[in-house]
């Protein structure tokens, strides 16, 4: 705490969804906190706005061409401008007591690991840093006697219902899926499903990659790992159930036969805002579920065939070690590729399908030691089979 006692934060990922929902609850209070670093990546008009209005002492853009912009735009504000991976990395070691972590994809691991060695409790959205990294990162935070508070909305929702608990009475987790944009579409369509269609979740409101992700239930494929390296579960007791309305978040089964279910409305100020006043809860603004008027609350089955990234998030939970840093790059590289028009959106899961199996033989690479520099090399490697594949697949 600094002396004011005001809470010392820095936000990485502060343009995006999860960022702006996070900036949304600390305006609110802005007394109570010394804002450090903002970071973004192409938003520096947004980046620059919130900078001034939070008094950050830094902001960085992750894309060095930008840096002239956001200097321009912090001119006379005595906010300090940087930008690129080496910025962003070295705003993470400066001292803080909270730190967001809401980068998306693989660029969120290394803002997400210096923090941690630089004691912040960690509020984690990037649920790549796990899925990549997931002993890493784990490892880090018990080091430095840092805390990772989970953000991921089935994660804050088994963490509530973990609470006071003890582990070993736990049977099993189940996380829940909207089913995404295409859950009740005939299977046969999928193959044409657009990019704008994708972009539609039907109940969250959030960056566009996770909400592809959602579609095609990557996002789920990583949350069950997530879940696996987060709270420790063996895999055979993570399980995933649609449940189309978004308003049940997880459950947490024990050995006497209780489910102890999280509800909320499908806004992550609650989440982010339960993982910002922690261990307290406090007043936050999202809306009250009305039970009476909800009447119904529907579960289903996952349909493998419909979702092949939930039967490859089983296989990479077999295989271990730097298998998830291949798999996630491997997605990043699909959906990469689907957003540009280069691939279908079944394509996806068959293109990360091809690089796990060709890069299962590899066991030098798949069973390395879970080191940062070990985590990049699988990573690249993941990239580049991942780009050898799409390039044999015709322009859709
Ligand atoms: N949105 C949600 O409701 C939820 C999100 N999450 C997870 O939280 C994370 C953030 O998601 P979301 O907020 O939706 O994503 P958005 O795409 O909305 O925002 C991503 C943020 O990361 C920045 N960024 C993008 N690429 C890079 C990079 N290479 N280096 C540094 N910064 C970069 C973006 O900058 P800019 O936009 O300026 O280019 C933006 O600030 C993801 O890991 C996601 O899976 C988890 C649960 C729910
Ligand atoms: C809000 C959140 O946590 C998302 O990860 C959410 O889970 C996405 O919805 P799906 O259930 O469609 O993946
Ligand atoms: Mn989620």
């Amino acid at each position: 705490m600094t002396p004011t006692s005001q809470r010392r934060v820095s936000i990485f990922g502060a343009t995006g969804s999860i960022g702006q929902s996070t900036i949304d609850l600390i305006a609110r209070d802005l007394a109570a906190y010394d804002v450090v670093a903002l970071t973004g990546g192409h938003n520096v008009a947004l980046l620059a706005r919130d900078a001034i209005r939070l008094n950050a002492d830094i902001a960085i853009t992750a894309h060095e061409e930008h840096l002239p912009a956001l200097r321009d735009r912090l001119s006379g504000s005595g906010i300090e401008a940087a930008a690129g991976e080496a910025a962003i990395e070295e705003a993470a070691t400066r001292p803080a007591d909270w730190v967001m972590s809401a980068i998306v994809g693989a660029a969120g691991l290394l803002p997400g690991l210096r923090a941690l060695e630089a004691r912040a409790t960690l509020a984690l959205a990037n649920k790549e840093s796990l899925v990549t990294a997931g002993p890493l990162i784990m490892a880090t935070a018990k080091a430095h006697h840092a805390r990772i508070l989970p953000v991921d909305s089935e994660h804050s929702a088994v963490f509530q219902g973990l609470a006071g608990e003890n582990l070993a009475a736990v049977e099993r987790v189940i996380i829940t899926a909207s089913g995404g944009a295409f859950r009740d579409w005939p299977l046969e369509k999928l193959a044409h499903a657009t990019l704008a269609q994708a972009s539609a979740h039907p109940n969250w409101d959030m960056g566009q990659r996770i909400t592809i992700d959602s579609a095609s239930m990557f996002n789920k494929a990583l949350e069950v790992i997530e879940t696996k390296e987060y709270f420790g579960f063996r895999a055979d007791q993570i399980e995933v159930v649609v449940h189309p309305q978004s308003l049940v978040h997880a459950l947490v089964g024990f050995n006497d036969g209780a489910l102890m279910a999280h509800l909320g409305a499908p806004d992550m100020r609650h989440a982010i805002g339960y993982a910002l006043h922690w261990p307290d809860r406090r007043t936050l603004p999202v809306d009250r579920l009305d039970l009476a008027q909800i009447a119904t609350l529907e579960f289903r089955a996952p349909d493998e065939q419909r979702y092949p990234a939930l039967r490859l998030a089983r296989e990479v939970m077999a295989a271990g070690g730097l298998c998830g840093a291949i798999f996630n790059a491997a997605k990043e590289e699909a959906l990469d590729s689907f957003i540009a028009g280069r691939i279908g959106f079944m394509d996806m899961a068959d293109v990360v399908e091809q690089v796990l199996t060709r890069l299962d033989a590899d066991v030098t690479l798949m069973q390395g030691a879970m080191t940062l520099d070990n985590v990049r090399a699988a990573d690249q490697m993941g990239r580049i089979t991942a780009q050898q594949v799409i390039g044999s697949y015709p322009a859709v």
